[in-house]
């Protein structure tokens, strides 16, 4: 646990970087410092591995304040990750990823087959290991500055707007690879970032900061997008915050017909006397195929026959309520194919057991406010966790409702 009390950071020209900032970041959690550009992020982050020392107040780790420790052997317990990775130009890779190892003494093939594996689990095709970093991607070189920062196994990780530099798609994928990397590794991170939606996606607690250096909440993702603490707060989190929000409630709240499901091979006549305007055609594995609009059904045959309209489908039981309503809206039929992990349909939500959902997570506010600026009239949206998943299977899972085929 790195625990900040009352810590101000002064610099030479009077500037309040940071001002008597108390908060506590727990050991095997990400806790994200975000804020806008000046804010004091960098400065809070660099004082815990002493790059910066503080000017009033103690930063401990794990109880020890970290003044009492020199920096040298500070920082072989803690990784440090920064923008465009700042790898060494001239050494090879695989060098670079071996740098604290061998500092420490390794001898030289452990600390290799150390860099070499690291280069592996950060997801990099190991003929990279003898190239400079000139011949890699940005991403790539970003791959290998978390490789570097994890080569001596340290508890802790700073990492400073790390996935910046880098394109979006390479971003999300770099963001991925972090929390499945940290799924297994149980570090202590501290992730600088002026991206809220990094910082949402990422962090286990979101530390929004204001400039001059002072802390304006620190939360849970969910209930900061939920209860954002001022109106500062509630700008810095952006207009979508309702929709936002719904990736951090489990889909769990809606409710399926099976009803729909229909297979392949039953005939028109059949699938007409179910009496709905669509349904979800599946395979003889259960597998979606499709939506069929009931009106355009032929006379004779079967569903076979049918014009297949386009689906998307959300994973039940993992996926968000987010993903839930993206995926209805992939399709004209307005519902959304609910799949098992393996692809297999389980049932459909309708426009109608969403918007039930929806009401269950706002309580009395409709889905347009939920969408909105529900808290600006008082009562914070209700029932954020009664659905609940702060730390449920609906982490991080905006955006993921399946494919659309058909
Ligand atoms: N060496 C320094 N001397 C004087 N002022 C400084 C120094 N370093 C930073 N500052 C000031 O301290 C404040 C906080 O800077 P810091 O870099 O910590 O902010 P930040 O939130 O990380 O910003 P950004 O997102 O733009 O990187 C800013 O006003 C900055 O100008």
């Amino acid at each position: 646990m790195i625990t900040f009390n009352g810590v101000t950071k002064r610099y030479a020209d009077g500037t309040v970087a940071v001002d008597n900032l108390s908060l506590e970041v727990p050991t095997g959690e990400i806790t994200v410092f975000v804020g806008p550009s000046g804010c004091g992020k960098t400065t809070s982050l660099r004082m815990i591995n002493r790059m910066i020392d503080a000017s009033e107040g103690q930063i401990l780790l794990d109880g020890v304040d970290v003044k009492t420790i020199d920096p040298p052997t500070l920082r072989r317990g803690i990784g440090y990750v920064i923008q465009q990775a700042g790898l060494f130009p001239h050494r090879k890779i695989v060098d670079n990823v071996a740098t604290v190892p061998v500092l420490l003494g390794w001898d030289k093939k452990k600390a290799r087959d150390r860099a070499m594996e690291l280069l592996e689990r950060v997801g990099l095709d190991l003929k990279m290991a003898d190239r400079y970093p000139f011949q890699l991607s940005g991403g790539q070189q970003q791959r290998v500055g978390v490789a570097r920062a994890l080569a001596a196994d340290p508890p802790v990780l700073l990492m400073d707007e790390p996935f910046s530099a880098v394109d979006p798609i390479v971003r999300t994928s770099l963001q991925e690879e972090l929390l499945r990397l940290q799924a297994e590794l149980n570090k202590t991170i501290v992730f600088v970032t002026h991206d809220i939606d990094e910082a949402v996606k990422l962090g286990d607690r979101v530390a929004v900061l204001r400039v001059g250096g002072h802390l304006a909440q620190l939360d849970d993702p969910a209930t900061l997008l939920a209860r954002p603490a001022d109106d500062f707060v509630r700008e810095f989190l952006g207009r979508d915050r309702g929709i936002r929000r719904l990736s951090f409630v489990s889909d769990e709240g809606v409710r399926l017909r099976t009803d729909l499901l229909v297979p392949v091979s039953a005939d028109t006549a059949s699938a007409r006397a179910i009496g709905e305007p669509w349904l979800a055609v599946v395979d003889e594995e259960k597998r979606p195929l499709g939506w069929a609009a009931v009106k355009d059904l032929p006379e004779s045959g079967t569903l076979a026959d049918a014009e297949l309209a386009p689906y998307g489908t959300f994973v039940s039981g993992r996926d968000s309520l987010r993903a839930a309503l993206d995926a209805t809206l992939l399709s004209p039929s307005g519902n959304a194919v609910a799949v098992d992990g393996a692809g297999r349909a389980v049932g459909a939500a309708t426009r109608e057991a969403l918007d039930e959902a929806l009401t269950k997570v706002t309580g009395s506010v409709g889905i347009a406010e939920s969408a909105g600026d529900a808290e600006s009239d008082g009562g914070p949206a209700r029932g954020a966790g009664s659905t609940g998943s702060t730390d449920g299977p609906a982490r991080g899972a905006d955006g993921v409702a399946g494919g659309v085929d058909g």
